[in-house]
């Protein structure tokens, strides 16, 4: 009998609209209502092999130009999609990913304003067919993120932009959200975690029983 391919779910939000805090329920959520079999995968990018681990080191805290570090995005993706992500979809498994291609369109081409055109190119190139099956937009203002940062750790390249950038990455994300409406979920992240939690809920029961 041929393996039911399993399903992709990324998670995407600029930094500290509040994903990370929400894939440990979103895992714990579909264990307890994905019946017992279902296998979950939970990975980040940049990062989720031991190559990407360390592109991940240099992306985060070297200063480098802006095509360099798209670059450097898509070689750590190139690497968790033949390692990790399309070895697990094959295998039946779900695979919740923190963060994908969208955030590159959102940094790179919103924050940093590497040209559209590239970065499609560079999507076409490293997975012309693969896209996740739902995307978990965390949307939040600006203000509101940059405060829940720095009320918990020290900041990396990203999280020290300005308000600027992250107006820009914001509003990137929303566009891709408007093109691809069909897998873009946008949660308003200002609300309270369980409140978010509640709406998850919901939506991924959603997702079960499609
Ligand atoms: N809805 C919420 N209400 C209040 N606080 C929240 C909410 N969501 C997350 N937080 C808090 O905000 C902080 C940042 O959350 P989290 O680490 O999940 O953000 P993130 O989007 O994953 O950030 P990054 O991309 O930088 O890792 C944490 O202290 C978390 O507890
Ligand atoms: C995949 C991806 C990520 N980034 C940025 C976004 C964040 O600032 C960091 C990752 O940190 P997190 O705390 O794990 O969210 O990397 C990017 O600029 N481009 C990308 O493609």
């Amino acid at each position: 009998m041929t393996q039911q391919r399993g399903k992709f779910i990324s998670f995407e939000g600029i930094d500290g609209a509040g994903k990370s805090t929400h894939i440990g329920f979103v895992a714990q959520f579909l264990r307890s209502h994905g019946g017992a079999d279902i296998e979950l995968v939970t990975t980040r990018e940049p990062g989720g092999t031991p190559l990407g681990e360390k592109l991940r080191d240099l992306l985060l805290h070297e200063k480098m130009h802006l095509e360099t570090e798209a670059l450097l995005m898509f070689a750590s993706r190139r690497e968790h999609i033949a390692q990790v992500i399309e070895p697990a979809l094959a295998r039946g498994a779900w695979v919740i990913s923190d963060r994908f291609t969208d955030a590159s369109f959102a940094y790179q081409g919103g924050g940093r304003g590497m040209d559209r055109a590239k970065m499609e190119a560079l999507e076409q190139w490293v997975h012309p067919h693969l896209q996740p099956d739902l995307t978990f937009l965390f949307d939040v203002p600006l203000e509101v993120a940059r405060a829940r940062l720095d009320a918990t750790r020290s900041l990396d390249k990203f999280e020290q932009e300005q308000a600027d950038f992250f107006a820009a990455t914001r509003q990137e994300y929303l566009r891709r959200a408007a093109q691809f409406p069909q897998r873009f979920r946008i949660i308003d992240s200002t609300q309270t975690i369980a409140a978010i939690q509640l709406q998850l809920s919901g939506m991924l029961q959603a997702e079960l029983s499609a």
